[in-house]
């Protein structure tokens, strides 16, 4: 096939004019939103740099098409070939809940090793919202991707090993204060001092880079000690180790507290919020819940580990109009590799009816844009959706929330975007 492979060297990644992109097009409305972000990305591309550049996608299998041709739910070939050619995007992949396989979402993660799941959130003007100043929220979550509770260690109840797990933490690991009924099902969580750092350490750099304010880090410390509680202090120790003067952290607010009273700890917060220093904090995420929704600016970037990452992304998704408009990327910033990817699932109810909103994917496309350094397609496509939003012409999860809005399908909607570029 015609292209180029990108290629990385040193971590940098060279990307030539017509790169070969592979692309996973995703179960149920994956075709659907597939068909209509791709058509969208192409064309900005082509009006951006008026034919220089071109991207060659490369279909690579998973999920349903891949079982139904190949047997198998991810190939290795699909493995490879995601490695060989480093940069990728993908729709929604099913997983059954309780039996059957793990998530083949989680599985491509952890196989190429993409630590950070980002996700920006932000509002696009006419979006319909639940809440009364969506403008406000504008975050970027860092999801550690290769840990916690997902790392699929999981024992079904009434199994050997449950029954031996059992036995190992009542005998010999002195787990003799709660009850341990045979109906138990155990699940680990893992989280290391290694993982927390190189996610922590892609948050701040990237609000270094993007000229953001703040870093929250966002644990479950005060249940979690040794896991949720680990992930604070690791963050807070590398923030300072790593980076020295452009931070400033809650844990030496709390020392200046310590030693020199209040006054001159938030003497010393102004101090270097004026100088431009990313302010590390962290919040407990219960009540990070609650705050995202009543005191949005006062967050940044948010560092978290997989699970509450996987909530709050959806969560925060919601206050700017739904999942259907949230993009993602999974990425692994020392190899390069990267899939970007739609934060929502196959939405099966609407699989094969050309509704359902497209934008999800197509951002994640703008996401994987800018990654490549093609920033002037990523802002034609942002510039078109503000302006195709404010016409109000959208897909049905925005046409039922907006008054006078002309629903469109997901293929129509593409076309507008095309039309508006
Ligand atoms: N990364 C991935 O590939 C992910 C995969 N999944 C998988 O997807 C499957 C289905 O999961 P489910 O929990 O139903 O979650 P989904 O995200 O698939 O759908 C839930 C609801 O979200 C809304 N929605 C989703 N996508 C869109 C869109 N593009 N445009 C507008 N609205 C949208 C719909 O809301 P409404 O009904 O209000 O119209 C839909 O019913 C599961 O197998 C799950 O594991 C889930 C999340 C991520
Ligand atoms: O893999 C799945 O089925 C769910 C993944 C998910 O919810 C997410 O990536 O946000
Ligand atoms: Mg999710």
């Amino acid at each position: 096939m015609s292209g180029q492979k990108i290629t990385v060297n040193n971590g940098v990644v060279d990307v030539p004019n017509e790169p070969i992109i592979p692309y996973i097009e995703g179960d149920g409305i994956g075709a659907d939103i597939w068909k209509s972000a791709s058509r969208v990305i192409e064309a900005a591309v082509e009006q951006a740099y008026n034919g220089e550049k071109k991207i060659h996608w490369k279909e690579v299998l998973a999920g349903e098409k891949a079982h139904n041709k190949t047997g198998e739910w991810l190939p290795e070939e699909t493995l490879d070939t995601i490695r060989e050619y480093i940069i990728a995007i993908k729709g929604p992949l099913t997983t059954p809940i309780g039996g059957g396989f793990r998530s083949l979402n989680v599985a491509l993660r952890q196989e190429l090793d993409l630590y950070s799941c980002v996700r920006p959130v932000r509002w696009f003007e006419g979006v319909p919202s639940p809440v009364k100043r969506p403008q406000d929220t504008d975050m970027v979550i860092f999801r550690e991707n290769s840990e916690d509770i997902y790392a699929g260690i999981e024992f079904q109840k009434g199994t050997d090993e449950v029954k031996k797990l059992i036995d190992f933490l009542q005998n010999e690991m002195g787990a003799t204060k709660i009850r341990f009924p045979e109906t138990s099902g155990i699940g680990i969580k893992p989280v290391s001092e290694e993982g927390t750092h190189r996610l922590v350490r892609a948050a701040i750099q990237y609000a270094i880079d993007e000229g953001r304010k703040s870093v929250t880090i966002v644990h479950k410390g005060n249940i979690m000690k040794f896991t949720e509680g680990a992930f604070k202090t690791w963050a807070y120790e590398l923030a300072e180790k790593e980076f020295g003067d452009k931070v400033f952290t809650w844990a030496e607010y709390d020392r200046i507290v310590e030693e020199k009273g209040k006054d001159t700890a938030n003497e010393a917060q102004s101090e270097a919020e004026a100088e431009g220093k990313i302010i590390i904090k962290d919040s407990i995420a219960d009540i990070f819940l609650q705050q995202i929704l009543t005191r949005p600016k006062e967050f940044d970037v948010v560092a978290t580990m997989n699970l509450n990452g996987d909530y709050v992304s959806d969560a925060l998704a919601a206050q700017v109009g739904g999942i259907g408009i949230a993009p993602g990327a999974n990425i692994n910033y020392d190899t390069g590799h990267a899939i970007f990817e739609a934060t929502h699932g196959t939405a099966p109810k609407y699989a094969g009816q050309d509704k359902v909103n497209p934008s999800s994917l197509l951002l994640s496309g703008v996401l994987m844009l800018r990654h490549l350094g093609w920033g002037e397609a990523a802002d034609k496509i942002e510039n078109s959706m503000d302006k195709t939003i404010a016409s109000k012409t959208v897909t049905y999860d925005f046409a039922r929330l907006m008054d006078g809005a002309t629903e469109v399908k997901c293929s129509e909607f593409g076309d507008a975007l095309i039309k508006n570029l």
